[in-house]
């Protein structure tokens, strides 16, 4: 199981979480990668965590004031980014840029989606993973796994009939180890999660707590 904590914009020590991630992989061989703001990512790599972006534009290098150029990001530390999140929605002609964009830098990639239909349309753009996270659910402590498991189910049935390669994550709510091993039942290969980590008195406490379901 792949664990992507999403920092978002939250108010949280980025280095603090990044180094209690870093922690919790090397004593339990978990995958574990952090993904800081933009401005974040050199120190957060700098701690040897798995280090993505949150988004990359479908941009090339040139007149782009303001853009996230994925060469910058890759530049930075990073190793992957998330494309389209659902707090960063974008057209599919962007989602198809951003991955070709990810892709020219050495990124690997994450297309998040809002439900099962979508996550055939991502799976259709060739990213490594989709991610599944229903918005509702988003930032509300009720696990995606547990409340709605028809769409963790239907998702990974939606990207296997486009491409039986691409892995399907999940979030929205995950922050136990039982979550995750809920999500891992309905045959999701990840999870995708912020608050439950991010905005955690004890990141690493929390951290060990969900790969105890891995
Ligand atoms: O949007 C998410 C991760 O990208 C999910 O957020 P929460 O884990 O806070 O529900």
């Amino acid at each position: 199981m792949f664990v992507l904590v999403n920092l978002k914009a939250y108010p949280c020590d980025p280095v603090a979480v990044a180094n209690a991630a870093a922690t919790v992989a090397d004593d339990t061989d978990a995958r574990i990668a952090v993904a800081p703001q933009a401005a974040h990512l050199s120190a957060v790599a700098g701690t040897g965590v798995e280090t993505w972006a949150q988004h990359v534009d479908g941009v090339e290098h040139g007149s782009h004031t303001g853009s996230t150029l994925a060469e910058a990001v890759a530049d930075a530390g990073a190793v992957g980014t998330l494309i389209n999140h659902s707090e960063r929605r974008l057209r599919l002609a962007d989602v198809d840029a951003g991955l070709r964009a990810a892709e020219r830098a050495g990124l690997e990639t994450v297309v998040c989606a809002n439900n099962p239909r979508q996550v055939g349309a991502a799976t259709a753009l060739g990213p490594d993973a989709v991610a599944v996270e229903p918005p509702e659910l988003i930032g509300t402590g009720t696990p995606v796994s547990q409340a709605d498991p028809d769409v963790v189910e239907d998702a990974v049935a939606a990207a296997a009939a486009v491409d039986e390669s691409v892995p399907v994550l999940c979030g929205a709510g995950i922050s136990t180890g039982e979550d995750l091993a809920a999500a891992r039942e309905l045959g999701s290969e990840g999870v995708l999660l912020a608050s439950g980590v991010a905005k955690a008195d004890d990141p690493e406490a929390a951290l060990r707590d969900l790969v105890s379901g891995v």
